[in-house]
């Protein structure tokens, strides 16, 4: 609890060098104790706080009771009320003790905490916020840049990175408290940056790959080519759209896209992205693309009609014990479909509804959302970490999809083609110029990605 208080301490006043006043709002568990231990450092250090106290210091367990008692033996008092004006405020209310919503004073605090625009940093774990699904008790909120922070002691809980995690949290800073940890089996991770590898020269469009798009019903041509525009300039070597609506005209896309019926396609030679504007269309064609795809990757109406025809699952197990690769990339509502069950329940834990997922039908599941989730039959799942609200805007799923077909088609294995793609498709709205209009036929574009060729 020392080794906590003291790095709180120290990033407390990186964060905020000229503070005024800290205030330190202390709750009934060890985070409190992590709280008071801080409290402490800071005064050490000659900076003024000021601590309030929402528990009982009889029912304190032991190690936040000797900090408790600590900072009574410092002369510092705990304050009746939350300050008036702050500089910075320290969340040491609910850690991962967390059992119920927070109520009463507990909750005026951290009302109080997001509306004054002083930035926050929560011991831990954001008061509230469940560790291992990222459900949040509390409204996170919407904070500005640079006012949310948390320091994650031990390890790092994969509900700060999914779900409402990445707005109650923010900024994620991280202590280890000198623990080694490495024989620990994670619960998930955090894929970081994709190496950048480059082409070798002796290569030919042939070396990477075909992609077909099947898509792009009456109405809803415009899915199919954004995910083959996706998926041209994220590197594939030759890609054909099929589209499902034959009278549809071309539109002045990429040139290079060749346009070819669905029923003509070598589906056994190609990674296939099926179900981009599908609708019920689609349904025509997949039981062929199912049993013939190379390699496949399965988007919206293609998941809807697997949800609307049980009995093709079979067919998914199948390319398994093949080992054809498949992807399915649903959003939530997608997947609740899936799993037969509703989108609360799905973003209540969605790491186990695309772990369940994969599992249920085997092939590699990207759960999309804020903090999508890649998980595989035998693998720990991935929390991708890129990616932010301005790919909330129609057709950016598409493009994902493309993305992951050239990843496919590059001859990556699927949990790596997916978790490449999903990374470089979040970065790309990371890196999103603030004076640049954005919409997913831009985002299509910038599609080229660093993604490795295969070894
Ligand atoms: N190995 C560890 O577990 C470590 C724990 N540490 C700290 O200890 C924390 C966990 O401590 P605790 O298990 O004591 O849990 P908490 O400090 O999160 O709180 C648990 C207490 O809060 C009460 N409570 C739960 N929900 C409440 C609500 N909504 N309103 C009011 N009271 C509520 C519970 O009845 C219990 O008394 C971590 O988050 C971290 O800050 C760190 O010091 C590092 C190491
Ligand atoms: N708030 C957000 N934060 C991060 N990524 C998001 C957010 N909203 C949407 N996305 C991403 O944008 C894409 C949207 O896909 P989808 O819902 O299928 O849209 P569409 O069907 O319109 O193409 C997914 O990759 C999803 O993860």
């Amino acid at each position: 609890m020392r080794r906590a208080g003291a790095a709180t301490a120290r990033l407390a006043m990186a964060l905020a060098p000229h503070a005024r006043c800290i205030w330190i709002a202390c709750g009934p568990g060890n985070n409190g104790g992590d709280g008071f231990a801080a409290a402490l450092e800071l005064v050490r250090r000659g900076r003024r706080v000021t601590v309030t106290f929402d528990g009982d210091a009889q029912r304190l367990p032991s190690d936040a009771r000797d900090a408790f008692d600590r900072l009574c033996a410092a002369g510092i008092p705990i304050a009746p009320e939350a300050p008036v004006h702050f500089d910075l405020a320290v969340d040491a209310l609910l850690g991962l003790g967390a059992s119920r919503a927070p109520g009463g004073r507990m909750r005026d605090h951290l009302r109080r905490m997001q509306t004054r625009g002083a930035p926050v940093l929560a011991v831990d774990l954001p008061s509230g916020l469940d560790a291992d699904t990222g459900q949040s008790s509390v409204d996170p909120g919407v904070a500005g840049p640079g006012l949310r922070h948390c320091l994650s002691l031990l390890t790092l809980k994969p509900g700060l990175f999914t779900a409402q995690g990445r707005d109650a949290a923010d900024v994620v800073w991280f202590y280890d408290l000198g623990a080694d940890r490495a024989s620990v089996p994670p619960d998930a991770r955090l894929p970081g940056r994709p190496a950048h590898a480059s082409r070798p020269h002796d290569s030919h469009k042939g070396s990477f790959g075909d992609v077909a798009v099947i898509g792009g019903a009456p109405g809803m041509t415009g899915a199919a080519w954004l995910a083959a525009t996706a998926a041209l300039h994220a590197g594939a070597g030759r890609v054909f759209v099929g589209l499902l609506d034959d009278e549809a005209p071309s539109p002045a896309a990429d040139d290079a896209l060749m346009r070819r019926n669905p029923r003509s396609l070598a589906l056994d030679r190609m990674t296939v992205v099926c179900g981009c504007g599908g609708g019920t269309a689609v349904d025509a064609l997949l039981p062929e693309v199912l049993s013939r795809a190379k390699s496949l990757v399965l988007d919206a109406d293609g998941l809807n009609a697997l949800g609307r025809h049980p009995g093709w699952r079979e067919l998914l197990q199948k390319r398994a014990q093949a080992h054809r690769a498949t992807v399915l990339t649903p959003h939530p509502l997608e997947a609740a479909r899936l799993l037969e069950t509703d989108t609360q329940a799905v973003q209540a834990d969605r790491l186990a509804a695309a772990s369940q997922l994969a599992h249920a039908l085997g092939c590699t599941v990207v759960l999309k959302g804020s903090g999508s989730v890649i998980a595989s039959p035998d693998d720990c799942p991935r929390i991708n970490p890129t990616g932010n609200a301005r790919l909330a805007t129609g057709g950016t799923g598409d493009v994902l999809a493309g993305m992951v077909g050239a990843a496919l088609a590059s001859g990556l294995d699927p949990q790596s083609a997916a978790t490449q793609a999903v990374w470089w498709h979040g970065a790309a709205a990371d890196g999103w110029p603030a004076d640049r209009p954005f919409s997913a036929s831009q985002l299509a574009r910038q599609a080229g990605l660093g993604l490795a060729p295969p070894a």
